[in-house]
């Protein structure tokens, strides 16, 4: 055989005439810059195969067309360019193109009271789609939290009041002893629960800032307890105040995210999900919500 002529199996026609609706190739590691930062993501790039005879799509022209993406911060005009040439380069074989990006986003997060600072992952999916010439750029984002149960401590406080009337019957009340109780395991008795907690968003954006930061940071915002990086004991207690004055049910979580996303310019429509991992049952108390921005 000339060696110049490589057999083009994907070139030939396809023993089953049938279009697929996704072909490509997932796992694809490369770096992305996003607000300045240089991440390690995996991408899962595809495209419809919609001439049905053709025996496959040419996987090499997806990947090359991948290596922009290291090159310009990742925008919503950059995954359109993107998928326009997995589309360019597959005339008259692929009419829809899609693109999924997984990565990291770190975050240097400041501790609530000491001058220290620590790094935080939150694991972030963009995807892309080009579909019937529509383009479409959803954000997935995962915020961990610390969620108090509202009953939990109602409870834990009547149990306390309970020990005080029982401590300090028929006792004269002398301020000294009172402080010793409040401060002892004894006055104390009873905590409520808590745990660490999940939000997941699902953000279909609008306009042209991928505005992942800014999400983050609302989201963190409206919860208003995240999970802290760096922390020493006077953080710990910052925390732990933060806590008791931030009692929620999943709902409440839920509720307040609602209310921050909609807020945002970024965002045209989102599907949220907090997931409370209890700490009082085995399986986990969930909300979700969903919103679309009304049309103008
Ligand atoms: N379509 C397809 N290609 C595959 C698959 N697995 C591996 N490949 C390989 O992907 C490689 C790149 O394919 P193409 O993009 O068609 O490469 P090419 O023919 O050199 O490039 P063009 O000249 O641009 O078409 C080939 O060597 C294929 O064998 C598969 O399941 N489907």
């Amino acid at each position: 055989m000339n060696a110049l002529t490589l057999p083009d199996i994907a070139a030939q026609a396809s023993r089953q005439a049938l279009p697929l609706d996704w072909v490509g190739m997932c796992g694809i590691a490369l770096p992305i810059l996003i607000d300045g930062q240089r991440l390690t993501a995996k991408a899962d790039a595809g495209v419809s195969l919609d001439d049905g005879t053709a025996r496959g799509i040419h996987m090499s022209r997806l990947y090359l067309a991948l290596e922009m993406l290291g090159q310009q911060p990742l925008t919503p005009t950059l995954l359109r360019n993107v998928l326009q040439h997995f589309l360019a380069s597959h005339e008259g074989l692929s009419k829809n193109a899609y693109l999924r990006i997984h990565t990291d986003l770190l975050l240097n997060r400041p501790a609530l009271v000491s001058p220290l600072a620590g790094w935080k992952a939150y694991p972030v999916s963009i995807e892309a789609h080009l579909e019937n010439q529509m383009f479409h750029v959803e954000l997935k984002i995962d915020v961990t939290y610390s969620s108090t149960c509202p009953c939990s401590a109602a409870l834990a406080r009547q149990l306390i009041q309970q020990q005080f009337v029982d401590d300090f019957a028929n006792t004269p009340l002398r301020h000294e002893d009172v402080l010793t109780w409040l401060g002892s395991a004894n006055g104390i008795v009873a905590t409520p629960h808590s745990q660490r907690s999940s939000a997941q968003l699902r953000v279909h954006l609008q306009g042209e800032h991928l505005a992942l930061t800014e999400l983050i940071n609302d989201a963190e915002a409206a919860l208003g307890t995240a999970v802290q990086t760096a922390v020493k004991r006077a953080d710990e207690q910052a925390f732990a105040l933060a806590n008791g004055q931030n009692l929620m049910f999943c709902e409440d979580a839920a509720r307040r995210l609602n209310l921050a996303l909609k807020r945002s310019d970024a965002v045209k429509a989102f599907h949220l999900k907090v997931i409370h991992a209890e700490s009082l049952h085995a399986h986990d108390a969930v909300a979700e919500s969903r919103w679309t921005r009304p049309s103008a």
